[in-house]
């Protein structure tokens, strides 16, 4: 079930290099939003604060609280797995387990889950999370051969159903699109238009056409130079964004003038 995200005053932190300076912001629950701005300015960062990916770096920390509905996720007794669980990641590049069959791909975090899975349970639950994919007719006759002979679109849309096979709330998307051509793109696109429909989508894109075509709301941050923090600069509803955005470094942004 999509969940609504809450963050408040977050600062995220490598060792003593304050990365991103306190972000605020509502994501609603079946929206897509997108966060863009200048290469380094924290947008992958604050993306995997949203699920604790980032913890997985030595030294990486987080001030501030990130709501999901209204569970902390920072909260004391939260497992980040558990975490991660309900907050599924899609990363830049399709990262498919490359010797294992699509079939266990697709049911590979599921089981982790629930490993008494029954074959037909299973077999529901990878169909369902391909046809929720939009790969389902493209692959029905060969769920036993490896990820790796699949296309990278394909393998991109094998790895978002392996993460939806999870049912979790939210998808975090870290420029899903930047490895792959112009058709997969454009189906990566359709499907997170589907997904929407479901979930709680955030999505970190460069390219500033995609964000204006498949997003309900942008997010722009920017960085003052090397060294200092990333901020947020404004964020709103995707066409105010990207025809009349309320501060001059958005509109510089946007159109070009920087970054
Ligand atoms: N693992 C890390 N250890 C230390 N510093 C890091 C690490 N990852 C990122 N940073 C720093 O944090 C800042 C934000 O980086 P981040 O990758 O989040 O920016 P970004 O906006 O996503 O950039 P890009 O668009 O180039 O991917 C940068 O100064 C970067 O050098």
């Amino acid at each position: 079930m999509a969940k609504r995200i809450d963050v408040s005053g977050l600062n995220v932190y490598y060792g003593d290099f304050l990365a991103v300076e306190n972000v605020s912001m509502t994501i609603e629950p079946r929206s897509v939003t997108a966060f863009i701005g200048s290469s380094g300015c924290g947008k992958s960062t604050f993306l995997r604060t949203l699920n604790r990916m980032h913890e997985v770096v030595p030294g990486a920390r987080v001030s501030g609280t990130v709501l999901l509905d209204d569970e902390d996720i920072y909260g004391p007794d939260v497992d980040p797995v558990a975490v991660r669980r309900k907050i599924g990641m899609v990363f830049q590049r399709p990262n498919p387990f490359p010797t294992m069959s699509i079939y266990d791909n697709v049911i590979a975090g599921a089981k982790l889950n629930n490993q008494r899975m029954s074959k037909a349970v299973a077999d529901e639950l990878v169909e369902r999370s391909l046809h929720g994919a939009n790969l389902w007719e493209e692959v029905k006759d060969r769920l036993d051969r490896p990820g790796a002979g699949l296309s990278g679109g394909q393998q991109q849309r094998l790895c978002i159903a392996r993460a939806i096979a999870v049912e979790p709330d939210v998808l975090l998307m870290d420029e899903p699109c930047s490895a792959l051509d112009p058709i997969s793109t454009l189906a990566i696109e359709d499907l997170i238009a589907k997904l929407r429909e479901s979930y709680t989508i955030c999505m970190v894109t460069h390219n500033m056409q995609q964000a204006a075509r498949v997003s309900d709301v942008t997010a722009f941050f920017n960085v003052a130079g090397t060294g200092k923090p990333g901020h947020l600069v404004e964020m709103g509803d995707t066409n105010k964004i990207f025809t009349r955005p309320d501060r001059k470094e958005t509109e510089d942004y946007i159109t070009g003038r920087f970054g």
